[in-house]
């Protein structure tokens, strides 16, 4: 490798590790076409189990998550962790948010000093309350300049399928929100940059729990009044926790805001909707579960968004029921009564 060139290790070879890594080789290939004589980047995906690391190498493929689509042939992949990030300037972590923590302890002594680290996750941590990118701060011990999250209307298959998109880079300090977004940036996939972490990770986090509720909505027969309006109460409601944690509340009506909200709650492809539509179609929370094979964030996290909302004092009615359609038993057809039955109130309220 070449002295400017970069090293970018993606852990975690799921639906939207795959994808992001394969993101990243479009995104070098397409800056080599136009620079050849610029500096090279080389990416690696880490991935649990082997024969996904396997099929990758050999074929190109990631056949538990995308058959049939052809990722680009530079990328590699290997189950060894250390060896993904051995010299790697930019690592990306992709695993569900709350096994992060754990994770990341693993990784630590593997990383390079002066390592950036992204983070595609959307979740917030049960327990402590912290978004992707604090535990990040917290376990790593690095400065800002360091950590920078990537959210936006990203439904991975799209993505895979080289569709058109684009999401936001957030880091507080811009110069590497910038270089990122440099190296991010493919013919299909469009990066802006942001200085507002808090506003894009609370986008990210909300919009799952907003999409169970939808998904319930849609579950149970209705139509398209009842999402819309639980979408835009949902962003009323995902605004004001956002800005009671210092965010920029037109972060929210942005990409990792609205954007998000409106792919993840239109989708049949959201794993959150659909987990919440097999709810609200009368299937128990047992039996959805045991059907969801893939991250479905917000089951988790709607508890710590709940939690960070009571400790901020900002009111969030769809998140309460979704907390407790998902972890007390609560019926959907009981949340909509208890919902309905709120106090009457003008559209803009609270923080
Ligand atoms: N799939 C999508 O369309 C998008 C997902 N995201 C976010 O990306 C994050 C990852 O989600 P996906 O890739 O979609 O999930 P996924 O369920 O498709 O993949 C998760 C990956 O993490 C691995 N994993 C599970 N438990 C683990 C553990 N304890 N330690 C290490 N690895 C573990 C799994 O083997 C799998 O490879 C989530 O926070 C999600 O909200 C963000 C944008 C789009
Ligand atoms: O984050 C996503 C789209 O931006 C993916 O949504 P789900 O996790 O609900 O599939």
């Amino acid at each position: 490798m070449g002295t400017d060139d970069v090293r970018i290790a993606v852990l975690g070879a799921g639906s939207w590790g795959t994808v992001f890594a394969n993101i990243i080789a479009d995104a070098a290939d397409l800056a080599r076409q136009r620079h050849p004589d610029g500096p090279a980047a080389e990416v690696v995906l880490w991935g649990r189990r082997s024969s996904v690391v396997d099929a990758i190498n050999e074929t190109s493929q990631n056949p538990d998550y995308f058959p049939g689509i052809a990722l680009n042939p530079r990328l590699s992949a290997t189950a060894d962790a250390p060896k993904a990030l051995a010299g790697a300037d930019v690592v990306v972590l992709a695993v569900p948010s709350q096994t992060l923590r754990a994770n990341l302890v693993d990784w630590r002594p593997h990383l390079r000093e002066d390592a950036v680290v992204v983070s595609l996750m959307k979740g917030v941590e049960l327990g402590t309350r912290m978004r992707v990118s604090q535990i990040i701060a917290e376990v790593l011990e690095y400065s800002e300049e360091r950590i920078a999250v990537v959210s936006g209307p990203n439904l991975a298959r799209e993505i895979a399928e080289r569709q058109p998109a684009t999401a936001v880079v957030a880091c507080p300090h811009e110069p590497t929100a910038v270089r990122l977004q440099n190296l991010f940036k493919s013919a299909y996939f469009r990066p802006y940059t942001s200085t507002d972490l808090v506003g894009v990770e609370i986008g990210g986090a909300m919009k799952n729990v907003i999409g169970l509720a939808v998904g319930v909505a849609e579950g149970m027969g209705f139509g398209d009044n009842t999402k819309a309006s639980l979408i835009t109460r949902g962003l009323a409601e995902t605004t004001r926790l956002a800005v009671a944690l210092g965010a920029d509340e037109h972060t929210l009506s942005g990409l990792a805001g609205m954007g998000d909200l409106v792919a993840t709650c239109s989708s049949p492809l959201s794993r959150n909707r659909t987990f919440g539509e097999k709810l609200g179609a009368g299937k128990t929370l047992e039996q959805v579960v045991a059907e969801t094979k893939q991250t479905a964030e917000g089951v988790k996290s709607s508890e710590s968004v709940l939690e960070l909302g009571w400790a901020h004092g900002v009111d969030m009615p769809i998140t309460e029921a979704v907390v407790k359609m998902m972890h007390h038993d609560l019926s959907p057809a009981e949340a909509l009564a208890a919902f309905m039955a709120r106090s009457a109130k003008p559209e803009r309220y609270g923080v």
